[in-house]
């Protein structure tokens, strides 16, 4: 597969002291990596240097991303003043962009909402026009960061399902920022760790088909992957069964 970002020895700090120390990344077509991280390790800093968002910051490296990118934050960033199906084909050119956008909506499973403001939609759907948004401009890669940190929980579960399906439509690279180790488990194909501005880990996930070994997996990964955030936990201890929601 063709690799559609490649990051080496990037270096990025603030102050002195450096935010990102040497990162190398290669995230392939189509291939969704969850970026895992205490707070403070240099995620969202590591996601916006690929957005190109990062010019306060001074450092070196190399770095390779498709022009068509995406963005999606953990607020929706709507304008308030445009209308929901405005918002989705901002800045799109074309004779057919309304089409395209109302299209986008529907794949959100937010037809009828066209003509609705900002103000009058959920947190939830908000944030599924901004998915729209994203999406209505085919992408190879999409960089999200903490898209689903607000929202409630079952909400949460809704977006997952949604962002799955559109991913597997539509085939982007994602880069999804998250501190939950099982959004990151359940999405993505890859999951890579950064500690202190290094990355400390790359796993792949490997999830068999609903089932026993599904779920032996599963909580091996949350195990795994919370000892790497600094959480110890006991593997036997049904507490941390794969049903149970954790956040590091
Ligand atoms: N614009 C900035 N100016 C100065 N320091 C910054 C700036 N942005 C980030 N930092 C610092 O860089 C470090 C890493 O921040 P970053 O936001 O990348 O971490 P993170 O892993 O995304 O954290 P969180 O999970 O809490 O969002 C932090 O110590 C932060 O204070």
């Amino acid at each position: 597969m063709t690799v559609v970002v490649r990051v080496r020895d990037l270096v990025r700090r603030f102050t002195q002291k450096g935010v990102l120390n040497g990162i190398d990344l290669d995230i392939r077509q189509g291939e969704f990596v969850a970026l895992l991280g205490r707070s403070g390790s240099g995620k969202s800093t590591l996601l916006r240097a690929l957005a190109d968002l990062d010019h306060e910051a001074v450092g070196s490296g190399e770095l390779l991303v498709p022009e068509r990118l995406s963005v999606v934050f953990q607020d929706a960033r709507l304008l308030p003043w445009k209308r929901v199906l405005d918002n989705v084909i901002l800045g799109l050119d074309g004779p057919d962009r309304r089409h395209r956008g109302r299209e986008a909506l529907a794949e959100v499973e937010l037809s009828g909402r066209e003509q609705s403001w900002p103000y009058e939609l959920s947190g939830g759907e908000q944030q599924r026009v901004a998915l729209a948004r994203s999406l209505v401009r085919r992408p190879a890669l999409l960089l999200a960061d903490e898209p689903f940190g607000a929202l409630d929980a079952l909400t949460r579960i809704r977006m997952h399902v949604l962002l799955r399906r559109l991913s597997a439509a539509h085939h982007p690279a994602v880069l999804l920022v998250t501190h939950d180790v099982d959004e990151a488990i359940e999405l993505a194909d890859r999951v890579v760790v950064l500690d202190d501005g290094r990355i400390v880990a790359d796993i792949t996930v490997g999830l068999a088909a609903p089932g026993v070994e599904r779920r032996e997996r599963f909580a091996a990964l949350q195990h795994e992957l919370l000892a790497l955030l600094g959480v110890e936990t006991d593997p036997e201890n049904s507490r941390y069964s794969s049903n149970e929601r954790i956040s590091a």
